[in-house]
């Protein structure tokens, strides 16, 4: 075929197909890839446009749905059967009709700064939640909305941390922050959740510890400053604080001014307070939600919003800003306060903190401790440390506690009841020679400077550095005391197996250990309660914390004079002793600087608690330098016993930390080798063991005389000396150590009759 004869297109078109098959043949595989490409894209955009459709609702809603809907939530209504079935009808009813967001808590949420540069937009938020809590209903509130945040924040913020103020170190949290930020970038945000007490309680030291920080000299003006913000939760009872002039919540209120003035204003999300017995449960839901949307808000523009310096309502602010200019700033701010005192000023009531007018400085109280039969402090109405209807009141009568007064307790310990019945003293009978069934335990001072660890009591205890309480008269605590003791000793009359002549001794009180729980020594008339047990030849033995050198200076003469000696070094007493005074470290030294000079006159002595994990290992040293340092006569190293409370394990406590006997034998022989190593002055030695209660004693070879060791007390003696006048030391009224109680021998009296825990004489083995 001619191929000029034919038409040009056909030519064309079958070379362009050529071309394009052979392109699609070297290039189809990037053809294919972008083919890819392009629906991947398109698939993804769609997706996207579907997930912002689903979020539309606010993050509120979603909040409010999973806090209403959990299992948390059954649980939080379990807990709070206060909350009358009336009023969840009610709360779910209006919870329909209102609008969706943040309700009922006074003041306004903060307008946060949605512009902001991309190193404030990269700021993590660290929430701390702290809570204080006597009866646990804020406690479940403060778990819940830890609970709450950790949930809601898993992209948000970092991982919440829930703190018991009570067993914190306060200086740790508030002074400037907490001490070890959770990573570099990381802003701390503080949620503080609490009851109100118009009783002393932990929350009164929290308040005086804010107060403190914020007058303390060595401090910045708001050393606070560094927080990202912090809100406050109050949990009240309307019931019988029907109103914040007469009190509700009163104590949050304060606090929350206190955080203002510490943070330089970072109230993020305003105060909120719920009332136990109707609104709680709703307030705390919109309080929590409140704060998780501020902090995202927060999270995303780097800072709590310019130009909002706190976020309270107005009246808030003014309070605030009036509070700065008054000499009323020097007390704890208090919203309600002036109120309350016009309500006072019209009833015959007079607030002591009032008393003066406004000129007087009003903390802290001044009591006169010179005066009290009179009892002007009860006129006054200065507060009882442990009135009748606080939670510590119901605690410890619930534990077999006789509260005598407004500030001593009286208890019949076990040894006593085992003692009765023939069963056994405690190291004090094997060490000592007090049989326990003729002894009486008490303390004049139910409240404490310090947190110990191993002390059952937090959370409900009052604590303080200063007596601020009424004082009751000494002689009263003495008569209440004894008929506490006796009536108590009475009701064992009837238990199977006490022996009728151990019943008739025990009638006779003989000896009296002033321990119990709380610090004896703070009772400001110590010394004539003191007065009051030898007059009736009662021998005393008193047990302090070594938190007040100018009381054990002043102390007069008891039978024996222990000091607890809970750590070696101050780091490790700070974490065990949890003590409230800020120069603790140089407290202690005072007080074994003065037991040292008391060594010649009276018998002094350290008691060691060994608690596994805190103050044990790596210690021996540290102790043998303090026993240098004081030379006490005896030394008591006993294994902590565990009290098994919830107290005891919120402080990290549990059976672990309980040594055993060997344990306390192996860290006492290393003592030993330390002590000798020292060559200290007359030298000392392992002497008397009470292996049944963990107990072992260490002596000063004073009391090694004539080849025997003379650890007890000759108690007759030391009344006849003391009638006399004259003066006279330890040496002069000790005894022979009997030898069954011999380290080594065990310590079980064989006057007494071993028996298992049902009660079954023991086989020696
Ligand atoms: C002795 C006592 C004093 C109280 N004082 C106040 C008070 O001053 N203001 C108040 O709003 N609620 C007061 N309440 C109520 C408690 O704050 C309320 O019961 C709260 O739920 C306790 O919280 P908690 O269980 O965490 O300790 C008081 C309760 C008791 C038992
Ligand atoms: S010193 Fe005694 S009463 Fe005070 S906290 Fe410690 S163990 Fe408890």
């Amino acid at each position: 075929m001619d191929m000029g004869e034919m038409p040009v297109w056909p030519v064309l078109a079958a070379d362009r197909l050529d071309r394009l098959l052979a392109t699609w043949h070297s290039q189809r595989f990037v053809f294919v890839a972008a083919a890819l490409l392009v629906s991947i894209v398109i698939l993804l955009t769609l997706r996207r446009g579907q997930t912002v459709h689903n979020r539309a609702p606010s993050p509120a809603t979603e909040e409010k749905s999973s806090w209403l809907g959990t299992a948390k939530d059954a649980e939080y209504d379990r807990k709070f059967l206060t909350i009358p079935d009336k009023d969840v009808g009610v709360r779910t009813s209006s919870r329909k009709a209102r609008p969706i967001g943040p309700k009922v808590v006074s003041g306004k949420k903060l307008l946060l700064q949605t512009k902001s540069s991309s190193k404030e937009a990269s700021l993590c938020i660290k929430p701390y939640v702290f809570y204080a809590s006597l009866t646990g209903n804020s406690k479940s509130i403060a778990e819940i909305v830890t609970e709450r945040l950790r949930t809601a924040g898993k992209h948000d913020f970092l991982e919440p941390e829930l703190f018991d103020l009570s067993y914190i170190d306060l200086d740790d949290y508030f002074v400037s922050g907490p001490k070890v930020e959770a990573t570099d970038n990381a802003a701390s945000f503080y949620l503080v959740i609490l009851p109100s007490y118009d009783i002393d309680s932990i929350i009164t030291n929290f308040l005086e510890h804010l107060r403190e920080t914020h007058h303390d000299f060595r401090i910045d003006t708001a050393p606070m400053s560094s927080l990202a913000g912090y809100s406050v939760f109050g949990i009240g009872d309307k019931e019988g604080w029907p109103s914040e002039e007469q009190g509700f919540c009163s104590q949050a209120i304060e606090v929350d001014k206190w955080l203002a003035k510490l943070t330089g204003r970072k109230r993020a999300y305003p105060v909120g307070l719920g009332d136990v017995k109707s609104n709680i449960k709703q307030v705390a839901e919109d309080w929590t939600i409140g704060i998780i949307d501020s902090l995202r808000d927060m999270q995303q523009a780097g800072n709590l919003g310019e130009g909002v310096p706190g976020s309270g309502a107005s009246v808030e602010s003014d309070d605030e800003a009036a509070d700065e200019q008054e000499p009323q700033s020097e007390d704890f701010p208090d919203l309600g306060r002036k109120k309350r005192q016009k309500l006072n000023n019209n009833s015959a009531a007079v607030d002591v903190e009032d008393v003066g007018g406004k000129s007087e400085p009003k903390a802290p109280l001044l009591v006169d401790f010179t005066i009290y039969s009179s009892t002007p402090q009860t006129q006054l109405q200065v507060k009882p440390m442990v009135p009748k209807e606080s939670p510590t009141y119901a605690a410890l009568t619930k534990q077999g506690y006789t509260i005598i007064g407004t500030h001593s307790g009286v208890k019949i310990c076990r040894w006593t009841k085992s003692a009765l019945r023939g069963r056994g003293s405690c190291y004090k009978n094997s060490f000592y020679g007090i049989a326990s069934h003729l002894c009486m335990e008490t303390t004049p001072s139910l409240s404490c400077s310090n947190k110990c660890v191993f002390c059952w009591r937090h959370g409900t205890n009052p604590v303080s550095t200063t007596w601020r309480w009424q004082v009751d008269d000494p002689q009263v605590i003495f008569d209440g005391a004894k008929a506490g003791h006796y009536k108590k000793i009475k009701m064992m009359r009837g238990v199977p197996g006490v022996r009728a002549e151990r019943f008739e001794e025990a009638m006779k009180i003989r000896h009296c250990a002033l321990s119990l729980v709380g610090e004896p020594i703070f009772y400001p008339h110590i010394n004539e309660f003191v007065d009051l047990l030898h007059g009736e030849r009662i021998s005393s033995f008193l047990v302090c914390n070594a938190q007040h050198p100018d009381q054990l200076q002043n102390l007069k003469r008891v039978t024996q004079l222990y000091v607890s000696i809970d750590a070696s070094n101050k780091d490790s007493l700070r974490k065990i002793d949890r003590p409230l005074h800020r120069d603790f470290w140089e407290r202690f030294q005072s007080c074994l600087d003065i037991l040292r000079t008391k060594r010649f006159v009276q018998r002094t002595v350290f008691r060691l608690t060994l608690v596994k994990g805190f103050n044990v290992d790596d210690e021996v040293e540290g102790y043998a330098d303090l026993i240098e340092k004081a030379l006490p006569c005896f030394v008591e190293i006993k294994g902590v016993t565990y009290c098994g409370t919830t107290s005891a394990a919120g402080a990290g406590l549990t059976m672990q930390n309980v040594p055993f006997y060997e344990e306390v034998v192996e860290f006492v022989t290393s003592l030993n080798v330390a002590l000798e190593k020292r060559g200290l002055e007359g030298g000392y030695g392992i002497a008397a063991e009470h292996a049944h209660s963990c107990c072992i004693l260490m002596a000063s070879k004073r009391f090694f005389i004539d080849d025997k060791w003379c650890t007890l007390i000759n108690y007759d003696k030391f009344f006849k000396l003391l009638e006399s006048g004259t003066e006279f030391g330890p040496e002069d009224y000790c005894a022979p150590t009997p030898e069954w109680a011999y380290f080594g021998n065990g310590g079980f009296d064989p006057r007494d009759e071993r028996v298992d825990r049902k009660g079954r004489p023991k086989i020696e083995s």
